[in-house]
């Protein structure tokens, strides 16, 4: 059963999304499957270990609709049975300490919505509401909480709940788990005591990967509430709130940002990710003394970076070693998608140059220019071992591409060019997904070296052509389509609007132009593209767009934009066709 739009005048669509999203998940959620979606550390056995102390209680996130009233009519009228409202506190004293606003002005509530189950006790989603009609003070408040989603969570019931049996699962959650104490509270009105934690291993924020919505369901809840009746007043006072909820350490940890690249990237540079097993594996880690020796470092010096990296949730402390978390493997260099090159390379050349990211702000123009001597690209063409790398850490982004041959009608394609295409990585893909399309990857000469090997490799030397070339002059003709993938966003408006033209000269009126790139958004949502967005400053002198700053650019430069899809890892795919020539623009 799905929430329909039409009661829900008044309510955000971000929080009518959410709310749509937790009916849905709580449909097929179960016990085991909200600890392996955020106690990351446990193994299956804790796991389920775990798991048969607890039982499924709900889904919660936080709305701000203009009327609770409304709100509780809409799903009353959709058929779902909702409780009358309760005063939450835990919530409303997150909110109160979070947003600096007294906890009298916040009329936090909770509604319980049962989605019928036909074989079982309904499942339940627990509604946060806090009324902010238009105008109100507090829409500062929502429009933060929609972004940042801190109350999003998933609750676990305690059978039974003895001081002993919540001790050990709270201690084994946080000690093995990965995860860490995010506060709680007693709340009279239900005597029941919650405990929160917090997985620091997801994302910061909603950052959306899936395929044609704006997130995967489920990947904003990054915290576990444990509940447990009656009051356990002596285990609230041994689980603190996150360090984050004061404002002052919260910066303290954004200023210290640095640290953590640094530390990711020596670790990709000692190769520390290749010597420790995965979480939930057999393999015993290496005890550190053994680590050290193999790496030829200081026994200290790695026992403290290990440390850092633990909190950072990359890995887990297991026996007298670490293991590595989820985010963590993505570190060895054998992992599907690694990323290791790109810690390398934020950590190396592009971390010297955000040093100068003053001199970027205050003239516009890129600090690695300044630095270096030379743009990026000429500056690496003459430095192969970096330009190697550069390659392999655009092709590390990889997922991103996965769906995109899927979202394209080829039916009526034969020849698919892609202009600048690095590596080959994406022509890669349609040439798999597709066999009847032949490729030609248009590149810059040293690069295509490489690109030959790799193609090579695939077994698709014999339908590529490598053509070498600069777009800023010409583009090979004869394609059905042509792909754009992070090119835009390396140049200025005036120098996309050359390569766009110069598409536009070698392209056939009908023919597909595919531009793959993070889209800015407008309507708070967080998407990387904000930090990609400095990060073309500061070392491109590029930048990231809107969709509608795109769709500018190519209507100035001879062509339609059809569709966007939304892309794993924040991206978007924007289909465009060449416009006849002769037809006027839309505008
Ligand atoms: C950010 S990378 C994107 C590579 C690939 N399309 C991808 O998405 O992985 C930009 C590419 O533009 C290429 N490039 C830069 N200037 C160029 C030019 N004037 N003509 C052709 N290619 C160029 C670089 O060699 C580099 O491979």
């Amino acid at each position: 059963m799905e929430v329909r739009r039409g009661w829900a005048t008044g309510l955000d669509p971000v929080d009518e999304a959410l709310i749509d999203e937790s009916l849905a998940f709580v449909r097929d959620a179960d016990a085991d499957g909200v600890l392996g979606r955020l106690a990351t550390g446990l193994t299956r056995r804790q796991r389920a270990s775990v798991a048969a102390h607890c039982a499924m209680a709900h889904a919660a996130v936080l709305v701000f609709p203009a009327s609770l009233e409304r709100l509780i009519a809409g799903f009353r009228a959709e058929g779902f049975a909702v409780a009358e409202p309760v005063p939450s506190v835990v919530v409303r004293d997150r909110l109160s300490r979070r947003h600096g606003v007294a906890a009298s002005a916040l009329d936090v509530r909770i509604v319980h919505v049962h989605v019928p189950a036909p074989d079982r006790r309904p499942d339940l989603v627990e509604l946060f509401v806090l009324e902010v009609p238009p105008g109100s003070e507090l829409t500062p408040i929502a429009v933060r909480e929609r972004v940042e989603r801190n109350e999003s969570h998933l609750a676990l019931e305690v059978r039974g709940p003895d001081e002993v049996v919540l001790r050990g699962l709270r201690d084994l959650l946080v000690e093995q788990g990965g995860l860490v104490a995010d506060g709680g509270g007693f709340n009279p009105l239900e005597d029941c005591t919650v405990l929160y934690f917090l997985n620091p291993a997801s994302p910061a924020s909603p950052a959306s990967s899936g395929v044609g919505e704006r997130s995967v369901e489920g990947d904003h809840y990054r915290r576990l509430e444990l509940r447990a009746g009656g009051r356990h007043l002596d285990i609230l006072a041994e689980h603190p709130a996150r360090a984050t909820d004061d404002p002052a350490k919260r910066l303290l940890s954004l200023m210290t940002g640095a640290w953590t690249t640094q530390a990711i990237a020596v670790a990709a540079e000692l190769g520390l990710a290749d010597q420790l097993p995965a979480t939930g594996t057999p393999a015993v880690p290496v005890p550190l003394g053994e680590l050290a020796d193999r790496l030829g470092v200081d026994p200290d010096g790695l026992a403290r970076l290990l440390h850092y990296l633990a909190t950072l949730g990359l890995v887990t402390p297991s026996e007298d070693s670490y293991r590595l978390t989820e985010p963590g493997e993505l570190l060895r260099r054998d992992a599907r998608h690694s990323l290791h090159p790109l810690a390398l390379l934020y950590g190396g050349p592009f971390y010297q140059s955000f040093g100068a990211l003053a001199h970027a702000v205050r003239t516009g123009s890129e600090a690695f220019k300044k630095l270096f001597g030379q743009g990026h690209f000429d500056y690496f063409a003459e430095h192969p071992a970096l330009a190697e790398l550069f390659d392999s850490a655009m092709a590390a982004s990889a997922p991103m591409f996965e769906p995109v041959p899927g979202l394209v009608d080829l039916s009526d394609a034969r020849v698919v060019v892609d202009v600048a295409g690095g590596n080959g990585e994406l022509l890669s893909r349609f040439l798999n997904h597709a066999p009847h399309l032949r490729g030609i990857l248009f590149e810059r000469a040293h690069v295509l070296e490489r690109a030959r090997q790799r193609l090579a490799d695939a077994g698709q030397s014999e339908r590529c052509d490598l053509v070498a070339g600069d777009f800023t002059e010409n583009v090979p003709t004869g394609g059905d389509v042509y792909l754009l993938s992070r090119i835009l966003h390396d140049w200025d408006d005036e120098q996309c609007l050359t390569i766009l033209r110069r598409c536009a000269a070698g392209i056939r009126h009908g023919a597909r132009l595919l531009i793959v790139e993070r889209l800015l958004t407008t309507d708070g949502t967080s998407s990387l593209a904000a930090a990609w967005d400095l990060h073309m400053l500061c070392n491109v002198g590029g930048r990231e767009r809107t969709a509608e700053h795109y769709e500018r650019l190519l209507t100035a430069a001879g062509f339609d934009l059809v569709s966007i899809s939304d892309l794993p890892l924040d991206g978007s795919l924007l289909q465009a066709r060449r416009r006849r020539q002769g037809q006027r623009d839309p505008a």
